[in-house]
């Protein structure tokens, strides 16, 4: 795999403007270290989500994209640095607070439990809420958001295909009403019409109910014609930031990661 060094991060967006400029972002991180053990992965990583974005971060097989993640929810320490969630810092928040501040994530691995029907796949998103009629209301906003699932909601969930499976986790990270949802790789597994089809999901999801993403993505083409900005992440620093598009179109960005 061919590698890039910058001394710092390239901008290939430098005038592009980005939602709410001036305010601070939805996420961000600022010089984010973070490891295993003795082990620092992420040397002083920084990138911003800003509201209504889909944001993809792309980078080699070990460079470090899975461990943002987990630094950013709490599931490994923060060791220096600052990851904020719009003005407060969540640098030591965990899973829970951050489900309750609106973060959601969806993991790799699949998470739908094929005995059980597609609604109550969905309910179980919201476990741990007695309001009943709360529940009810979000399961109907979220077929009304899916009429595929809404079609099927009585089916047990290991009849969906691949694409509706992601639908489904998507679906039910949606149960808490989040207003960032972080997803690790959302096309992995599936066929190329099924990753163009979640990928449409998730911009109908940021234009109808105004959820920003932030996104992990091996499959790096369409991540990046479907996002509104994308971070390169090599050996766990940032090495080119810019709009999907530019990333795209940069001829250094396509030899390294595009297979050009
Ligand atoms: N729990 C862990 N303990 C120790 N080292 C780990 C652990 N998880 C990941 N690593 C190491 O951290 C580095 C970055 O891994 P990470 O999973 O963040 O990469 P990635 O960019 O998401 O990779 P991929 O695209 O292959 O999923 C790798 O060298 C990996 O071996």
């Amino acid at each position: 795999m061919p590698t890039l060094e910058h001394e710092a991060p390239r901008n290939l967006s430098p005038g592009a403007v980005r939602p709410d400029e001036g305010q601070p972002p939805m996420l961000r991180l600022d010089s984010v270290t973070a490891g295993y053990g003795g082990f620092n992965i992420l040397h002083g990583v920084s990138l911003e989500v800003r509201r209504s974005e889909i944001v993809s971060v792309l980078g080699p097989n070990g460079s470090g994209k899975s461990t943002v993640f987990k630094a950013v929810y709490g599931l490994i320490p923060v060791r220096s640095g600052e990851v904020r969630l719009g003005d407060a810092d969540i640098s030591k928040s965990g899973p829970q607070e951050l489900l309750r501040d609106g973060v959601a994530m969806v993991p790799q691995l699949s998470t739908v439990f094929p005995e059980m029907s597609v609604r109550d796949n969905l309910e179980l998103g919201m476990y741990l809420v007695r309001d009943r009629k709360l529940v009810k209301q979000r399961v109907d906003d979220v077929f009304d958001l899916f009429p595929r699932l809404s079609e099927r909601r009585n089916q047990h969930a290991g009849l969906l295909s691949g694409g509706e499976r992601r639908a489904l986790e998507i679906g039910r990270s949606l149960m808490l009403d989040p207003k960032l949802v972080l997803m690790d790789e959302p096309s992995v597994g599936l066929s190329p019409i099924l990753v163009k089809e979640v990928f449409e999901q998730l911009r109908e999801l940021r234009d109808n109910a105004g959820i920003t993403f932030l996104l992990i993505e091996q499959n790096a083409r369409s991540a990046l014609s479907m996002s509104d900005w994308g971070y390169v992440i090599e050996r766990g620093r940032v090495t080119f930031s810019g709009t999907g598009q530019d990333l795209l179109g940069d001829e250094e960005v396509r030899r390294a990661f595009l297979g050009d």
